[in-house]
């Protein structure tokens, strides 16, 4: 099942990122008395009392006058309304209730999602209380008090927030048609390559619309066989301001790619790979997604037979993070190689869900450590004890070690190379999991 996605929106300065930081456990917004600063972190995971989800920062607004935090605060709502599952809406006891408060609440009231009021920078319960209650007059229910520098009310919050998850996605759970998000910066031709793929092929479309969020997906049939291609409404709508152009398209990837199965990710031959495309390929990494990049507008680029070894390398230099991505050369303008995408999907899927035996596992493994000595610290050395896979999507291996410490990335690189060149599993991620056995449990 999908995570439940959750979106805060709130007015400049009102503690959204102080907030966003305390719930995602670590310090990485740049918080400053400067409204508006620029933010890095959009997103984060968190869990309370056992329930995860994923936390977006809609933020990002540049106070120029009234009128422009209004428009903005606007974007940034209808970016929550149609992201997010349940959306806590910020305002500030110091600042009281003001104009823009009310304009927004009402948005939020039409768009019919779960909304939690949260009035923050109630230091001291006791002298601020009193203030919480005008917030009533916004409509959307119990102003919950809080005050994010101090800690206070959080678990209050969080208790309300997770009251509001939807039960369980069994739509989505019974579904087993092959889920792909097209992913990539604007202008990359992710638009042109779903349009491609239906027009082409004469498929069967119908609109599905999402179960809790505003998502459009798309069902198309290639070979007798159905595929989803997911929020293929967020491609449609664009963000009027272009400073959020970016941010817009980070939040609607991330909450594409969790419900995802395979990522295409989406790369323009003529602009060539960027840091950018990294950022966003490195949310399905992260995610353990089925990874495909598909450099696009390949009919666009004057060609050599150098020309497809020149881009590998660039995109395998930029993205070194997942050498296991199959790299894909297409155009959405003339169709070229484009249909190859389903079979590449199936094959992803495939990779994702597959199984290894213990016993080959640890093979593998022995024939491994022999052949490369495992690191040692301090006159003590790495032990290997046993290694067995205990998920798929990703497939997620556990490795019983004497000690966690003396486990490098280096070693741990080494011996996913040595279960790759067994069993490929081209295109998906693998995840290691090191955990300590005693000597005397062996
Ligand atoms: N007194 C008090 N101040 C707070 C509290 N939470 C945040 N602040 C302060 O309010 C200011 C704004 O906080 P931010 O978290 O940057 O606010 P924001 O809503 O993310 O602001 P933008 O980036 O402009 O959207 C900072 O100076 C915080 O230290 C609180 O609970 N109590
Ligand atoms: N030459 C060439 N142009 C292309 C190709 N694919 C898309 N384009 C052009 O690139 C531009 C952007 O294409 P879109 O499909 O709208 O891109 P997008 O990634 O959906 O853009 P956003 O909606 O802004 O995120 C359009 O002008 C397309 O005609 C291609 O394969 N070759």
């Amino acid at each position: 099942m999908s995570k439940p996605i959750v979106a805060i929106v709130g007015r400049p300065n009102v503690g959204k990122s102080t907030l966003f930081n305390i719930l995602a456990g670590e310090n990485i917004s740049i918080v400053k008395d400067t409204p508006g600063v620029t933010r890095d972190r959009i997103y984060a995971d968190v869990e309370w009392l056992g329930k995860n989800f994923t936390m977006i920062d809609t933020g990002g607004i540049e106070p120029d006058s009234s009128d422009i935090i209004l428009s903005q605060m606007r974007e940034q709502a209808q970016i929550a309304i149609d992201t997010a599952d349940v959306i806590i809406f910020m305002t500030d006891v110091r600042q009281g209730l003001v104009d823009a408060d009310a304009r927004v609440a009402d948005m939020l009231r039409r768009a019919k999602k779960p909304v939690i009021l949260v009035v923050n920078k109630v230091d001291s319960f006791q002298k601020f209380m009193a203030d919480t209650y005008e917030f009533y007059n916004l409509g959307i229910g119990d102003p919950i008090p809080i005050s994010a520098s101090s800690k206070l009310g959080i678990g209050d919050m969080l208790d309300e927030v997770i009251r509001h998850f939807p039960e369980h996605d069994t739509e989505e759970e019974e579904d087993d048609r092959p889920r792909i998000a097209v992913v990539g910066k604007p202008n990359v031709g992710k638009s042109s390559i779903i349009n491609r793929l239906l027009g082409e092929n004469r498929c069967i479309v119908s609109d599905i619309a999402g179960t809790t969020r505003d998502a459009i997906d798309t069902a198309v049939t290639w070979n007798g066989k159905e595929y989803v291609f997911i929020d293929t409404a967020g491609l449609r709508r664009k963000s009027k301001i272009k400073e959020e152009l970016e941010r817009y398209s980070i939040i609607r990837t991330v909450t594409a790619v969790e419900r995802a199965d395979v990522v295409v990710m989406v790369i323009d031959a003529v602009e060539g790979i960027t840091e950018q495309d990294a950022k966003i390929a490195g949310i399905a990494h992260d995610r353990g997604k089925g990874i495909v990049i598909v450099v696009n507008k390949w009919d666009a680029i004057e060609k050599n037979d150098k020309t497809i070894y020149k881009y590998t390398n660039e995109v395998r230099n930029t993205l070194s993070y997942m050498p296991y991505a199959e790299i894909m050369f297409v155009s959405a303008l003339t169709g070229q190689r484009l249909v190859k995408l389903f079979d590449m999907v199936d094959t992803i899927i495939e990779n994702q869900t597959m199984r290894v035996q213990t016993g080959v596992l640890n093979e593998i493994m022995t024939e491994a450590v022999a052949m490369q000595q495992p690191p040692s610290d301090k006159g003590k050395r790495l032990r290997l004890y046993y290694i067995t896979q205990v998920a798929v999507k990703p497939p997620t291996f556990v490795i019983f070690v004497n000690d966690k410490e003396l486990m490098h990335f280096s070693y741990t690189r080494y011996l996913e190379n040595k279960i790759r060149e067994a069993f490929g599993f081209r295109g998906t991620p693998l995840k290691f999991i090191i955990r300590e056995r005693g000597e005397k449990e062996k």
